[in-house]
């Protein structure tokens, strides 16, 4: 594994299915999904997983055929059982699957395949993961191109028992959005604990994600010179909350490197380490210690006025990131 420093804690990643923290259980009403076998950390990388093929971003073919012409190159018969004993939906009742596998393939790719970098791909394993909503969902995955495989890592600690869940399009949007999405593209009507809510509960979950998904919008503005720096941090600040309040803890990282950028892009220092190491906390949990994304944030916390938007914007002292968000970041064992 040349591609790992010594001291990176993935070097330790399960390479053989009997290690895996997790199995492949039948799960009524769901199909098959993976559930822990032992108490998982937040942080813990729980796969990594090459691709058995890969879709580029544009293709000048027919998708079928393509599919099935990728799925004959992969050599391992096993492999190719892998991908055939996917799940699938929405393939035409009129048809027998018997008579048309170029059709069946594509079906099992609709529903499993998922992005990395540019393009797409499958992993048969990982295709295993069910989905769940914002609080609910507890893995999550990022394709590595140096690495050439996807790495999933638990955002949340999971207890033994629970099943791992990731999500399969952004639920910063009402329990009605992302349940007609979800039946639409993936066939099943979402039941995660999130959808399960009842009344003022869910009410107060739609609020937060609708909320959450305009602050969001609010912050781009700040790109265009449409809010200055104190008002895009206390944005930033606002959607920490409302995360916290709803048990939203994905894509973290990118929030606080924003943080960072519009800092350094005012000339506040202090600021930018400051949301810079909150950056590297949770990229470290979401990505892993190998990301490049990490790279870029150290170099933030270790010379801000380095960075690459230092000094674009009029000098202002910038606010600091949500109390209590940075405890743990010298201390956290991710091993
Ligand atoms: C990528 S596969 C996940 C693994 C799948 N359960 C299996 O048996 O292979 C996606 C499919 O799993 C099912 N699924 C995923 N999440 C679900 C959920 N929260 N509730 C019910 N079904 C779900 C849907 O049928 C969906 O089309």
């Amino acid at each position: 594994y040349k591609f790992y420093s010594a001291n990176e804690p993935e070097i330790h990643a399960p390479q053989s299915p009997s290690l895996y923290p997790f199995v492949v259980a039948d799960l009524p009403g769901r199909g098959k999904g993976l559930v822990a076998t032992r108490d998982i950390a937040q942080g813990e990388l729980v796969l990594r997983e090459p691709p058995l093929f890969l879709v580029p971003p544009s293709i000048s073919e027919e998708p079928a055929p393509l599919i099935w012409r990728l799925l004959q190159m992969v050599s391992a018969p096993a492999d190719r059982e892998a991908f055939l004993n996917l799940s699938y939906v929405h393939f035409p009742e009129v048809l027998d699957p018997a008579a048309y596998p170029e059709e069946v393939a594509l079906a099992i790719f609709q529903t499993n395949a998922v992005k990395a970098g540019d393009g797409v791909g499958i992993f048969p394993r990982m295709a295993r993961i069910n989905h769940g909503c914002s609080s609910a969902f507890n893995v999550v995955y990022t394709w590595r191109e140096r690495e050439h495989a996807l790495f999933v890592h638990a955002l949340k600690n999971i207890r033994k028992g629970q099943e791992l869940l990731t999500t399969y399009t952004d639920t910063k949007r009402s329990r009605q959005e992302r349940r007609s999405f979800l039946w639409q593209q993936y066939g099943f009507e979402c039941a995660c604990a999130v959808c399960s809510l009842h009344a003022a509960a869910l009410q107060a979950s739609d609020e937060r994600l609708t909320r959450i998904s305009r602050h969001y919008t609010y912050l781009a503005t700040w790109g265009h010179g449409k809010i200055n720096g104190v008002e895009a941090i206390s944005t930033i600040n606002k959607i920490w909350e409302l995360e916290d309040e709803e048990g939203y803890w994905s894509e973290r990282g990118r929030l606080a490197a924003d943080g960072a950028w519009i800092a350094a892009a005012h000339s506040d220092a202090a600021a930018v380490r400051l949301w810079a190491q909150l950056a590297i906390k949770w990229y470290i949990i979401e990505l892993g210690h190998g990301s490049d994304l990490i790279r870029e944030v150290e170099q933030a916390a270790g010379y801000p006025e380095q960075h690459p938007a230092w000094g674009s914007r009029e000098p202002t002292k910038i606010g600091r990131p949500p109390a209590g968000s940075l405890d743990g970041v010298l201390t956290t064992n991710h091993s």
